[in-house]
């Protein structure tokens, strides 16, 4: 058993589930009339119901007994203070300086790196407000009308997300995203678009990245096809850590924007990763991206117990998993500009807690994270709620409701509102067996008729959600929205006594598509004999040609 599993405050938290066991959400609210006041928190202007959790008073101080028994707060205090908290990589998780936007000194073994990042940001603007202005033009002295940004994982989600969630702030420049090593992608892409009014971002903290590197090429290709080689320096630029990657592709060491290895992959829409962003809204707004993030960075810092909204969050995600045993967490954005939340969310939550060893590399005899997924309401509601609401499994949802709309269809905004607050009420609720016979009766069904339909319309109920209210999808605002997630992974990478911080499980897939390139190629490659068969097979022709 871990010290964890073992630890008085995880039996009583066990005990608390069985006791629950026995209470539904119903009753909850019958006993804590003032459920749904006391059962919040709000930060920023972000508001969490989370009234229909299956919690109660006793299980939150459990909870928050557990955060410190597990050192939340000298983690916090670690994570913040530039420590090499990724220890298996030797490095700090920095991300929140990259939205300092004070003088604030942060440190990195030592050294301040405010003044650092506040250099890269200053360039990577200037030259994302002179392509918006027209004075960065293409070879031919071209406006640029279109971005191309390639890049995957951390490099694509996150710019990709924002670009889409803030599209009524894009003013400038068309934007584009390219990750997926098929093909289709790209050439979809460069469809209609001129080369010379076309503009590559190639973003890759590695620099490395097959995917990012076969895209990159093709591009190059496409480019100097069309304009000649002359034209790469005005129509190329890169992100990354590699400046000799960089340079060895072909691209100055002026038109690189650097980042650190202190920051993460997946943390890293804030730094020079961002540059698609700051030339498709300006840098203005970009830098009001940065400081809802920061604001919440502040919050997350300086607040304590109940009232900090990451760490709320995250505990209630820790109840969720290691005492209600709740197999999966579905995120619901019900705003169609959040549409790539999920996706973002999903790298985040699960490339940072889908770990299974400890931080001293024991095996862990609990589970980490659930599988994170999900869709916009309403059309979710349409595809999977059946499940949601009648399914074997109970998944909590996390229903994520901007209030005001970016356009005038303003019933519209109130049956998206309606239908997000009704889905919480209906998943907690349910109906029961005596009151889908009475309506059933009162339609007129009778004797083995009814009783035959009563159990398919019968709803459990008591099925959790968090209701996370936010004013509307500005800049500030998702920068507020993207920060409480990544804490709330922080929070739980706590507890569970993990490193957040790394990704070793991506290695070796990327390690055997380098030998099945290789057996692809007619060269001997060690594969497994299941492989081996594939790979002979496709060799052949069966749907693949050289
Ligand atoms: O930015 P890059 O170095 O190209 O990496 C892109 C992505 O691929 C890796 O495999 C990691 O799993 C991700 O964390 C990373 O964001």
């Amino acid at each position: 058993m871990s010290e964890l599993t073992n630890s008085a405050v995880w039996h009583e938290l066990v005990g608390h589930a069985e006791r629950l066991c026995a209470t539904n959400l119903n009753e909850l609210f019958q006993q804590q009339p003032e459920r749904a006041e006391e059962l919040s928190v709000e930060a920023l202007d972000l508001f969490l119901d989370f009234s229909k959790q299956r919690v109660d008073s006793p299980v939150l101080a459990s909870l928050h007994r557990l955060a410190r028994q597990c050192g939340f707060e000298q983690w916090r205090e670690r994570l913040f203070a530039g420590e090499a908290v990724n220890h298996t990589e030797g490095r700090a998780a920095y991300h929140m300086a990259l939205r300092c936007l004070d003088d604030t000194p942060m440190r990195v073994d030592g050294d301040n790196v405010v003044p650092l990042v506040a250099a890269v940001r200053d360039r990577f603007c200037a030259f994302a407000e002179a392509v918006r202005g027209g004075q960065w033009t293409g070879a031919s002295g071209d406006v640029i009308r279109d971005v191309v940004n390639i890049g995957i994982g951390g490099s694509d989600l996150g710019p990709r997300m924002v670009c889409q969630a803030l599209a009524p702030y894009c003013d400038g420049p068309r934007s584009h995203f390219v990750a997926n090593v098929d093909g289709a992608e790209l050439s979809d892409t460069l469809v209609g678009l001129d080369p010379a009014q076309t503009l590559f971002i190639i973003t890759s903290k590695t620099f490395t990245t097959q995917e990012t590197m076969a895209n990159a090429h093709a591009a190059r290709r496409w480019l100097v096809g069309r304009l000649g080689e002359a034209a790469v320096a005005r129509h190329f630029v890169a992100v990354s850590t590699n400046a000799d990657a960089v340079q060895s592709f072909g691209i100055a060491a002026d038109n690189m924007f650097e980042f650190w290895d202190w920051v993460g992959g997946r943390y890293s829409l804030w730094s020079a990763v961002g540059v698609s962003i700051a030339v498709a809204m300006g840098a203005e707004r970009f830098v009001e991206l940065l400081s809802g993030a920061q604001a919440m960075d502040r919050h997350f810092a300086t607040t304590e117990g109940a009232d900090n909204l990451p760490l709320t969050l995250g505990l209630l995600a820790v109840w969720n998993t290691n005492f209600l045993n709740c197999p999966t967490q579905v995120l619901a954005p019900y705003s169609q500009r959040l549409q790539r939340f999920p996706a973002w969310a999903q790298q985040l939550e699960m490339e940072s807690n889908g770990k299974s060893v400890d931080r001293d590399g024991v095996a862990l005899d609990y589970r980490t994270t659930p599988v994170l997924w999900g869709d916009v309401g309403t059309n979710a509601q349409h595809a999977y709620f059946q499940m949601l609401h009648q399914g074997t499994d109970v998944n909590p949802v996390d229903f994520v409701l901007p209030l005001a709309a970016d356009h005038e269809l303003h019933e519209q905004q109130k049956l998206l509102i309606a239908n997000c607050l009704a889905q919480g009420a209906a998943l907690m609720r349910g109906k029961d067996a005596d009151t889908v016979r009475a309506e059933l009766s009162a339609q007129g069904l009778r004797g083995t008729e009814l009783d035959a339909a009563v159990p398919h319309r019968v709803f459990s109920g008591n099925r959790p959600s968090n209701t996370l209210l936010m004013p509307r999808v500005d800049p500030f605002h998702l920068g507020a929205l993207l920060a409480l997630y990544e804490h709330r992974t922080f929070v739980q990478s706590v507890i569970w006594n993990i490193n957040a911080f790394d990704q070793w499980g991506v290695e070796l897939g990327k390690q055997l598509a380098k030998s099945v390139v290789s057996a692809l190629d007619g060269e001997v490659a060690e594969l497994d004999p299941s492989t081996r068969a594939l790979v002979a097979r496709v060799s052949e022709g069966v749907g693949f040609q050289r």
